[in-house]
């Protein structure tokens, strides 16, 4: 968690550029040969490129990336060998990586999910599903502490989804309540903030405020910024007392913006999306 603290106070940006490649969605330029030979196999190949290309573009205003596993293991074998780059290459560039995997297991399984993406893959950190309870976080935290990079998880609490409300808040206390009361238990302090911190979205802010007061010492990772509609002064409700305590991402409104402007390059389009969302945040006083 500290790396990513300090890499945003180095970059003076709570932004973090979400990786979630859809080969639909890609410019045509880089398309067109894959198409054009109907090679399946050099797809892996343009995702890397583009990836590549994108976080070259967004790195100046980006505090951290997310990458979205999904998206990669879609590609089978040859993706998974991506998403592997691509930690390698943004940790190189000095961009702390966030493994969206959204993990949670029995401790053996858990403990060989973190050994997995910590570790192997070597993101610095991770999201992690807490229904299991806390021995399916804690094996997440205790790799990350083994590892000392200054890394440490994001524990899914208010989610950004719509059907969220009809599940987290179910209950008597709610189970966003639930899961917030674990992140803190299981937290440990490195620098101001703990290394456990929690998925709230921003499309909830009532209950991001709450859950504010319930890890006043949490870093938040809060994703539902622009393609699911959360704007900038969505996020105030999150921040702590300092203006500080959370990390927002952006992904598709970043990697898809040269579809607002079809002569536009990706890279040039990204860069510009990412500085405004950086801007954006910098403007409610969002920062460490
Ligand atoms: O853990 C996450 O990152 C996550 C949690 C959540 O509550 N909502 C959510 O959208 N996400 C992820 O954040 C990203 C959002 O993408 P965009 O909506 O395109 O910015 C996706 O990778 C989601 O899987």
């Amino acid at each position: 968690m500290e790396a990513i603290v300090e890499s945003a106070r180095r970059k003076g940006s709570v932004l973090v550029v979400g990786l979630d490649p859809d080969l639909s969605r890609f410019p045509t330029e880089l398309l067109r040969s894959p198409r054009e030979s109907g090679e399946e196999s050099v797809l892996p190949g343009v995702v890397r490129e583009f990836c590549l290309g994108i976080l070259e573009a967004t790195a100046p205003f980006a505090a951290a990336v997310k990458l979205q596993s999904a998206c990669f293991e879609l590609l089978g074998a040859e993706g998974v060998g991506v998403y592997s780059d691509v930690i390698r290459e943004a940790e190189r560039a000095g961009l702390p990586t966030i493994a969206d995997v959204k993990r949670g297991d029995i401790d053996a399984s858990a403990s060989a999910y973190a050994g997995a993406h910590l570790s192997r893959f070597g993101a610095r950190c991770v999201t992690v599903n807490p229904y299991m309870g806390a021995d399916a976080v804690k094996p997440f935290l205790d790799e990350a502490r083994r590892l000392e990079r200054g890394g440490g998880t994001f524990t899914l609490v208010a989610t950004s989804n719509p059907s969220s409300v009809a599940f987290q808040e179910a209950t008597a206390p709610p189970m966003y309540e639930v899961a917030a009361r674990l992140v803190a238990d299981l937290g440990q302090k490195s620098g101001d903030y703990t290394d456990s911190g929690a998925v709230v979205g921003v499309t909830r802010p009532a209950v991001g405020a709450r859950v504010r007061e319930l890890l006043p010492e949490a870093v938040f990772l809060a994703p539902g910024f622009g393609a699911q509609g959360g704007g900038a002064a969505a996020v105030r409700p999150l921040l702590d007392r300092r203006g500080g305590g959370v990390i927002v991402n952006s992904s598709r409104a970043i990697l898809y913006a040269h579809e607002g402007d079809p002569g536009a390059d990706y890279r040039e389009a990204a860069a510009s999306a990412a500085k405004r969302s950086r801007d954006e945040l910098r403007e409610i006083g969002a920062g460490f």
